[in-house]
């Protein structure tokens, strides 16, 4: 039996060209400005020194940490520093009102009928913690934060990895066979199922698609006989 539901957010309950189109270039314009103006604040001293770390030059200037970060951008990658940092960055695109998170409808219906149902509901995106917290105060639909239980980011793992979802099943109270993942990338489900998680995919955009994992197109086709 399904308890609990731990939902990705990109591609999943958000619509990718939202992600990719408007918040990365935001991120993006912003960045350098943005490092440069707060790199003695310690949340972003510390962004700084994980990405000297990461491109292992310990001494690297400033312009070099922000070439690095401007190229994680443009190729997507999911390294936590960078995660981090556009969660800040975007604070002030939603508090000026320059955008609204994204949830599809049928995303927000359907999150808020399990929450009613009695089911715990949980966010596990590459996205920082700090980005899904603004995300769902400023989405389309309103603060829509009361309906998570608890949010987790890349500190607990990349989403591909199988340790990941352990870590995560490590500090939620639920047995892994009663806790759902939703996703629209294969490899993570792959993870999660590999922690004996089920898995639900998301068919909404031209992400990879297999029947290797149950798949809905979108939430109106969400059914509990998927998982058994
Ligand atoms: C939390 S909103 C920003 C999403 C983001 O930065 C991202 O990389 C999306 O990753 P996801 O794991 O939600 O597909
Ligand atoms: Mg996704």
């Amino acid at each position: 039996m399904i308890k609990a539901i731990i939902t990705d957010i990109e591609g999943t309950i958000t619509r990718i060209s939202f992600v990719k189109d408007i918040l990365f270039p935001y991120a993006a314009q912003h960045l350098a400005q943005f490092v440069e103006q707060n790199q003695d604040k310690p949340e972003v001293a510390e962004q700084i020194l994980a990405v000297k770390a990461e491109i292992a030059q310990p001494n690297a200037p400033l312009s070099s940490v922000i070439d690095a970060l401007l190229g994680w951008i443009a190729e997507d990658k999911k390294i936590t520093p960078l995660k981090q940092l556009q969660g800040l960055i975007w604070q002030t695109g939603y508090q000026q009102g320059d955008f609204t998170g994204h949830i599809y409808p049928d995303a927000q219906q359907f999150l808020a009928e399990q929450k009613a149902d009695g089911r715990e509901l949980y966010v596990y995106s590459s996205g920082s913690v700090k980005a899904q917290h603004l995300l769902f105060e400023y989405s389309d639909f309103g603060d829509i934060r009361p309906l998570f239980a608890d949010y987790f980011d890349t500190k607990v793992g990349g989403k591909k990895e199988q340790a990941s979802y352990e870590n995560i099943l490590a500090q939620v109270p639920f047995a892994a066979n009663e806790v759902v993942f939703l996703s629209d990338v294969l490899a993570e489900l792959d993870a999660a199922k590999a922690a004996g998680m089920h898995t639900l995919q998301l068919w909404r955009d031209d992400q990879a698609r297999s029947d290797t994992h149950p798949f809905i197109e979108d939430f109106t086709q969400f059914n509990e006989a998927l998982f058994v």
